[in-house]
């Protein structure tokens, strides 16, 4: 909820701001300080918070400045974390083989030699052993967690800035759940390796050389028998294994993304979905999705489920033969008993590492694969880009120049071609045309949701492409067709655009577009919370909160998508007030959906055949008895009005 700002600013990324409660400031309301008997509280409560440091995180809208993300850079960004779990393993994996060392010695010379002060010795630094081993592994488990932990927040913060530095074309072209699966299943599987999967990594392989060294250490001959024995079909098994996985694993990312895909989609069209009866087809959809994950998931538990236990059937035949093959060389003389007990141990030590080191392949790939995505959504630019030279748009009067402007969202299907156009400052120019014309996508050029392919577009004389991003949009008001609420308190709405905006702007916003009325009979006045999307109140009430939204943050130009959605004649005839009050003094475009908002524009264009068919008054424009008149005809025939 705090997205609405709340005077935050920039990204708020949780937790405790830097600074304490009493001295927050900017959220709206005078602040007068915390009353004294309440102090020692607040101290109280706020020292039990967790501390997520600065809250302000640096967001810059044209370039992401994290550098390349890659396994590397996310494990030696924390240099300090690294080296104290890189010993941490060390000594956890040196102890953890001393046991067998331990059991041979305590046989050969406590058992054997009839010696109890050795046997006690042997199982006293048994037990020490692994109760270092113990410490050893927390330590080691501590510092990668709070290493994963805290590089997949960075990575969680970059992803979501990036995101809101991408440009409309991006959201049109990528499906919301396959942009949450980057956040979720992607970043998640970069964390389980981060975590966990590098230190058992380091843990296995260093495991692996120890073991070989032990086994040649207590019997050459017996060793490399083993290696015999054993690599060949550990190696095929292993090669057969990942080949295998590589293939699941991918076809698992690709059946959740589709899953997350489809559940979003659902989740956005609930109302559509209900309206129409679609909820039995939907499952029936959602089943076959969710099938295909089921699939993946059930080929990728088969592959393991014959991995697993094959190899341990590898490792054990070769210990019982081991077992035979020893136990010859200790009737010879040649091995003592507790030197067999040891090397038929530490063979149990050798497989389990190849085995574990196979499947630690698979969760590599697997967030391999998932940094490859990330990597591939942070370097996708935004389309619209804030030049490097790009100057604050000053304060403007608010004229708009479309200087020979050509654009198309597919390059093979123009929408506007050599369109010019002229608004005075305090204009108000009204779109008409028929369905698909192009009003909507003008009124996105102004607002530079899109660049021109062709041309320029211009205010005050600055071309859109010269000036930040952020000083064009502070001026620029916009009212989208469907306006957006938040789930959030009704003030959060409002200031949306101004955050630091006090109560007393608030209401005057409210009562510009004559809404007190719906504000003073809400339970907590501007404090109460509407629900996500603004299911909570009228379309007639959205729409009038979105005219009140943008009055507040006071725009030069406001560029306003009628809505399409009928109303009933008294909501919309406080919509038409409160739209005159919204565009008292200022430059507007407004793409008019009824003929009643038309007609009170400055000037009316007629968007038409990739241009301008027609430009003229309301009078001017029915008398001259063209295409607008022919609409005009047609609208007040429905409308029960007489004709021209
Ligand atoms: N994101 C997009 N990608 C591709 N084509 C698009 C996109 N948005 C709109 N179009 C196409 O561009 C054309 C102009 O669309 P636009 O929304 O500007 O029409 P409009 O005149 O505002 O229509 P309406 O009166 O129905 O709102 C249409 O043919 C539309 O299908």
């Amino acid at each position: 909820m705090s997205m609405f700002g709340g005077g935050f600013g920039g990204f708020h990324t949780g937790g405790r701001p830097a600074m304490g409660a009493a001295g927050r400031k900017g959220n709206g309301l005078p602040f007068a300080g915390i009353p004294d008997d309440l102090v020692e509280g607040v101290a109280k409560l706020e020292a039990t918070e967790p501390d997520h440091g600065d809250p302000r995180a640096a967001f810059d809208p044209v370039n992401d400045d994290g550098g390349r993300v890659s396994l590397g850079r996310l494990l030696v960004g924390r240099p300090g974390l690294l080296v104290a779990a890189a010993i941490a393993i060390l000594v956890e994996t040196l102890l953890l083989q001393a046991g067998p060392y331990l059991v041979q010695v305590g046989i050969d010379h406590g058992i054997a030699d009839r010696d109890l002060r050795v046997l006690v010795v042997a199982t006293v630094c048994f037990v020490a052993a692994v109760l270092l081993t113990g410490v050893a592994t927390a330590v080691r488990m501590r510092k990668t967690g709070v290493l994963a932990a805290s590089a997949t927040r960075d990575l969680r913060i970059r992803i979501f800035a990036h995101l809101q530095r991408m440009s409309l074309d991006y959201y049109t072209k990528e499906k919301a759940g396959v942009t949450m699966t980057r956040m979720t299943s992607d970043v998640e599987a970069l964390q389980s390796l981060l975590q966990d999967g590098f230190a058992q990594f380091l843990i296995q392989g260093l495991t692996m050389v120890v073991v070989t060294a032990v086994l040649f250490h207590y019997n050459a001959e017996l060793a490399i028998l083993t290696l015999v024995l054993v690599v060949p079909p550990l190696t095929a098994a292993s090669l057969w294994f990942r080949y295998a996985a590589d293939r699941g694993y991918n076809r698992q990312r690709d059946t959740i993304a589709a899953m997350f895909a489809d559940l979003a989609e659902s989740l956005n069209g609930t109302r559509v979905v209900t309206a129409h009866n679609r909820q039995e087809r939907n499952v029936v959809a959602h089943r076959s999705v969710v099938g295909d994950y089921r699939d993946a998931n059930d080929w990728t538990g088969r592959i393991n489920a014959i991995y697993g236990p094959g190899t341990s059937v590898i490792g054990l035949v070769a210990m019982a033969v081991m077992l035979l093959l020893g136990g010859r060389m200790v009737l010879r003389g040649t091995l003592t008993i507790g030197e067999l007990t040891a090397f038929v141990l530490y063979i149990n030590s050798f497989f389990q590492p190849v085995q574990q080191l196979v499947q630690l392949y698979t969760q590599y790939q697997q967030a391999k694969a998932a940094v490859g995505k990330i990597r591939g959504l942070l370097s996708t630019p935004p389309s619209v880009r804030e030049s490097p030279t790009a100057v604050a748009l000053p304060p403007v009067a608010g004229e708009i120049v479309f200087d020979d402007v050509s654009f198309g969202y597919l390059p093979s299907r123009p929408v506007l071609s050599h369109l010019s156009l002229r608004i005075a400052p305090g204009e108000t120019v009204a779109c008409v045309g028929p369905t698909g014309a192009g009003k909507s996508t003008l009124a996105k050029l102004v607002t530079r949701f899109y660049d021109p392919v062709d041309g320029s577009i211009r205010i005050d004389g600055h071309d859109l492409r010269d000036v930040t991003l952020s000083s064009l949009r502070t001026q620029i008001g916009v009212v989208p067709q469907e306006p957006f609420l938040f789930a959030g308190t009704l003030r959060d709405n409002l200031a949306f655009a101004r955050p630091g905006a006090s109560d007393d702007e608030v209401w005057a916003a409210v009562d510009a577009v004559g809404l007190r009325e719906l504000v003073e009979r809400a339970p907590d006045g501007l404090d109460t919370v509407l629900h996500e999307r603004g299911q909570s109140v009228s379309s007639g009430e959205r729409q009038l909160l979105a005219l009140a939204r943008a009055f507040l943050a006071e725009p030069r130009v406001v560029v306003l998508d009628e809505a399409t959605s009928n109303l009933d004649l008294r909501s919309e005839l406080r919509v038409e007030a409160a739209l005159d009050a919204l565009l008292e003094g200022r430059t507007a475009i407004l793409v008019a959906h009824r003929l009643s908002t038309a007609m009170r524009a400055d000037r009316i264009i007629v968007v038409d055949d990739h241009g301008i068919a027609e430009t003229g008054s309301h009078d001017e424009l029915v008398r001259s008895g063209g295409r607008y008149a022919a609409m005009f005809d047609q609208w007040a025939a429905s409308a029960g009005r007489p004709p021209r």
